[in-house]
């Protein structure tokens, strides 16, 4: 049986994620875009909380990258911060876990070496993806042993705010193409069309995750909106 690694080679994958007070928040209809997704040729889903993956695993059998986000209080880290989203991803069966891998203290004190030896421990056998903001947080989750990892969070710490990725020239993701040494780079983050998607797989990362340009109806309508203006 090829692995879910195999599986998500070059293709795409669509980030299918409506948080509260978003317009289409709902576990119903995150799993009607991931059948959209699928029969659009997607080989992987993306996915926010337990009831979207559980409903997302009933409509589709594509692997899924899960999350949970939930914010501590005053702590940044807000990407499965714990042990006890982690615990609850691995219940719904998701096929790969996405964690907040920057280098910041979590909710709980520990630091990412520590999270990460523990998580490791308990679920050997886990797909970990790293969620970072910058090429030495990708160094680093490489080095700890997480098996893909992604800038999902480039532009969104104190320490990157304001930036976003140079589509024009890739910098950062051709960094990280070029530092990491095991896991698997994927692209995420602000890949707004086909033609960007296209480039970014040029670079050699491993696939590429595309949400709000694909499943966020209010962004898309707005690029609509800012073009007439
Ligand atoms: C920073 C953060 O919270 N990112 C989230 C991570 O899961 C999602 O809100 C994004 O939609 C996802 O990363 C895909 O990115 P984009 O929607 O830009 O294609």
């Amino acid at each position: 049986m090829q692995s879910v690694l195999d599986q998500i080679t070059k293709g795409l994958i669509v980030s299918c994620q409506a948080l509260e007070g978003e317009p289409l928040h709902s576990s119903h209809i995150m799993g009607r875009m991931a059948v959209a997704a699928k029969e659009g040729g997607a080989k992987g889903i993306r996915a926010n909380s337990v009831s979207d993956i559980l409903e997302i695993k009933k409509q589709v059998d594509l692997p899924v990258i899960g999350i949970i986000k939930q914010v501590y209080g005053e702590n940044p880290v807000f990407i499965t911060p714990t042990m006890k989203e982690i615990d609850a991803l691995m219940a719904t069966g998701a096929e790969i876990i996405a964690t907040d891998a920057t280098a910041r203290i979590r909710p709980d004190g520990s630091t990412l070496d520590q999270f990460y030896h523990e998580v490791r421990s308990k679920y050997p056998q886990a797909i970990l993806m790293a969620d970072v903001s910058t090429v030495e947080e990708a160094i680093h989750a490489d080095q700890l042993g997480f098996d893909i990892v992604a800038p999902t969070l480039y532009g969104y710490t104190a320490e990157t705010q304001g930036l976003t990725i140079d589509f024009n020239h890739y910098a950062v993701i051709k960094q990280i193409v070029g530092v990491v040494k095991h896991a698997k780079v994927l692209a995420e983050g602000n890949v707004s069309t086909p033609e960007i998607a296209r480039s970014v797989l040029d670079i050699n990362v491993h696939a590429v995750v595309v949400g709000g340009a694909i499943t966020r109806p209010q962004q898309i309508t707005k690029r609509f909106v800012d073009a007439l203006l």
